[in-house]
């Protein structure tokens, strides 16, 4: 069975080479109708219904990274792998698995995480942690580095200032993805990583939200002080299951917006 069919068409454009400077980039995620993303408590909240978290899955095989920020990698301990696809057909190869990537400025995360676990069990890649550092003489930082390379992650360093943090961060994240050879990227959350890759059009070339029909009520807002997406335009909505899915490309920059 392959991937959805409207799912590979709004791809198409990354079968060409990306820009030097980063990969193609998708952002998804799921909402429910209040726009929360997360509930209060640092737990996994599950909006999608089985359809489009199957859609989720097939999304994954489509790209070569899959990331998430720090804080959704402590609180959901997440696989981010395809598990929730039928099997492959008899003799066909088994799906594509992208590669887990964690933006953990700190290195806080957990060496007895799913991602590791599952990469020591055969069953999942070598996880990716992007830190930024190394901080001057941190004993604990260095400690906490031996025990996630020793549980089998690859380290990568961002080097920068912590002025230059906000502004430039995932633009040097990109190019530093881009330069370990990752040519397709999909970034799942949480609302810091989603709100820092909107805050320039340049980050990202397909947004593709799945609003589920729940109230969350107090939770995780992940628009808050995004803005009015003028610099992207709709190509797709459809229902699966019983969920919305929008999907949003770069708008040209010649044309109007409004
Ligand atoms: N429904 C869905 O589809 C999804 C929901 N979620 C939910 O989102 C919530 C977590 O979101 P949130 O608390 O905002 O945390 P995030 O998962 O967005 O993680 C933010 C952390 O990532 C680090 N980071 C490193 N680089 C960057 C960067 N370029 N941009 C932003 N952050 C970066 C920051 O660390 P530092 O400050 O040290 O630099 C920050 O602490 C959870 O409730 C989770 O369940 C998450 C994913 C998908
Ligand atoms: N598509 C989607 N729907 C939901 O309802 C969700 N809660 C999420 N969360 C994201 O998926 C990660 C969990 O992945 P695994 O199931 O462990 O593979 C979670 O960390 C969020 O990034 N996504």
């Amino acid at each position: 069975m392959p991937p959805p069919p409207f799912l590979t068409a709004l791809l198409e454009p990354y079968a060409a080479p990306p820009p030097p400077t980063r990969p193609h980039v998708t952002l998804t995620f799921a909402q429910s109708l209040d726009g929360k993303i997360g509930g209060l408590h640092s737990t996994p909240l599950p909006l999608s219904g089985a359809e489009s978290m199957q859609m989720t899955h097939w999304l994954r095989t489509l790209h070569e990274g899959i990331l998430v920020g720090g804080a959704t990698a402590r609180g959901d301990d997440p696989q981010l792998n395809t598990r929730h696809l039928p099997p492959p057909a008899r003799d066909a190869p088994p799906h594509p698995a992208p590669r887990p990537i964690v933006l953990d400025s700190t290195l806080l995360l957990s060496p007895s995480c799913k991602l590791l676990r599952n990469f020591n069990a055969g069953t999942g890649r070598r996880p990716w942690i992007v830190g930024v550092g190394p901080p001057q003489c941190d004993a604990e930082w260095e400690k906490r580095r031996t025990a996630l390379e020793g549980a089998g992650a690859r380290v990568l360093l961002l080097d920068l200032s912590d002025t230059e943090r906000e502004a430039t961060r995932t633009p040097a994240l990109l190019a530093l993805l881009r330069a370990q050879g990752v040519r397709t990227l999909m970034v799942e959350g949480g609302a810091r990583v989603i709100r820092s890759f909107l805050s320039a059009p340049c980050n990202v070339d397909t947004i593709l939200i799945t609003t589920a029909p729940v109230l969350v009520g107090p939770g995780v807002d992940w628009a808050d002080g995004v803005g009015k997406l003028d610099a992207w335009r709709v190509v797709e909505t459809r229902l699966v299951g019983r969920d919305s899915v929008v999907a949003l490309v770069a708008r040209p920059e010649e044309e109007d917006a409004t």
